[in-house]
């Protein structure tokens, strides 16, 4: 991966800039005042991969030029990961690099660590994993005690487990996420606690019923469900679906019904263009709901059109976007029927270009 420049000194410097930036992007539109939510300076990323290099008996994290796959530079520190994977981090390459079972034709190392102070670890090869791989990897995980996961083409071993239980603390409740590696959950645990308030207080008064599309492990869904009678989230990554039904029963939440559908089709459900044996097997009356908000979190590639002409079919929408490109496009039809009342910026990526964006409106 690419790693930015950790400097504290900076960090204020580079939000004003890119706060800037987002208000001259979206100055076509009637603002209202920009929300600006910051991050950790330091320690506030909970996920991340590293490629290793190997050089003789020499093995160590290597990060790339960015924009350049070719050039790269031995990695001695990383600042911006959390504590958990700092801790860890080198010391595991200490222990890898005479052990040849261990080390031979490893390429990545991924970690996936929590604010509740969980760490887990992926190898990635290239090449079998086998019996022998298996007894050496057996010994790591006692020497750190934590969890690895070997993975090779097709093979996945999970010594012992293979996801990590969160838990953060979301305006003075707490809430427990299963977060299984490999899967999405937001990078920044610090600014996703402030995306989960901010939705929060935007929706207190909506009252109805919400829909939610793109919901992962459940993440919006746990800490909106106290302002709705009722919940329908939908994913379509099967792991997430299995998470964010766990996290229900962790939370106790009782009003909510996770579906594993695509946006796509979820809206082609909700227009009652097609039906959907999956909506009668989770016993789901969709014309029974009484939606009044909805909640889009999508990938960088935004909102489809179909999904835009769906989102615009309800009262309030909170938008949730990790690239402000498409969320300006989306705008510019969903600003048609629908008034811009909120708009909030998340520093989830210090020292880059990148950013998060929520924005809620409300129909005209
Ligand atoms: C930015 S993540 C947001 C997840 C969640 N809201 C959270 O805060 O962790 C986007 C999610 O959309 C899902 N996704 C991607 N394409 C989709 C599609 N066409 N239909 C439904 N879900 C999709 C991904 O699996 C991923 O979980």
């Amino acid at each position: 991966m690419a790693l930015p420049v950790v400097d504290p000194s900076q960090y204020d410097v580079q939000l004003s800039e890119k706060k800037a930036t987002i208000e001259q992007q979206f100055a076509e539109f009637t603002l209202p005042p920009m929300e600006l939510f910051e991050s950790e300076k330091t320690a506030y990323r909970l996920r991340a991969e590293f490629r290793v290099w190997h050089e003789g008996d020499d093995l160590y994290y290597v990060m790339f030029k960015p924009g350049d796959k070719h050039q790269h530079s031995r990695l001695e520190t990383c600042p911006m990961v959390s504590e958990p994977i700092q801790q860890v981090m080198f010391k595991l390459l200490d222990y890898l690099r005479p052990n040849e079972l261990l080390r031979r034709r490893l390429f990545q190392v991924d970690f996936l660590s929590t604010l509740s102070g969980e760490l887990i670890i992926s190898l990635l090869y290239h090449k079998p994993l086998d019996e022998a791989w298996t007894e050496e990897a057996k010994k790591l995980k006692e020497h750190f005690g934590i969890h690895f996961i070997g993975r090779s083409r097709k093979t996945k071993i999970v010594l012992d487990q293979d996801f990590a239980i969160e838990k953060m603390q979301v305006a003075g409740r707490e809430l427990v996420y299963k977060q299984v590696e490999n899967s999405f959950t937001q990078p920044n645990g610090g600014v996703c606690v402030q995306m989960l308030e901010w939705a929060q207080n935007v929706t207190q008064d909506a009252g109805g019923d919400l829909v939610e599309l793109y919901c992962g492990n459940g993440n919006f869904t746990m800490a909106l469900a106290q302002n709705f009678d009722r919940v329908i989230a939908t994913e379509i990554a099967k792991v997430s679906v299995n998470a964010a039904q766990y996290n229900i029963e962790a939370n106790q939440v009782n009003n909510v019904k996770i579906l594993r559908m695509s946006s796509e089709e979820f809206s082609q459900a909700l227009q009652g263009v097609r039906e959907f044996r999956r909506l009668k097997q989770s016993e789901v009356d969709l014309s029974s709901y009484n939606f009044s908000t909805v909640l889009v979190d999508p990938p960088r590639s935004g909102l489809d059109d179909e999904t835009v002409k769906q989102v615009a079919e309800y009262d309030n929408i909170v938008y949730v976007s990790c690239n402000p490109e498409t969320l300006q496009e989306n705008l510019k039809s969903l600003t048609q029927t629908h008034t811009l009342q909120r708009f909030a910026i998340f520093d989830q990526f210090p020292y880059t270009h990148h950013l998060e964006c929520g924005v809620y409106l409300t129909r005209k």
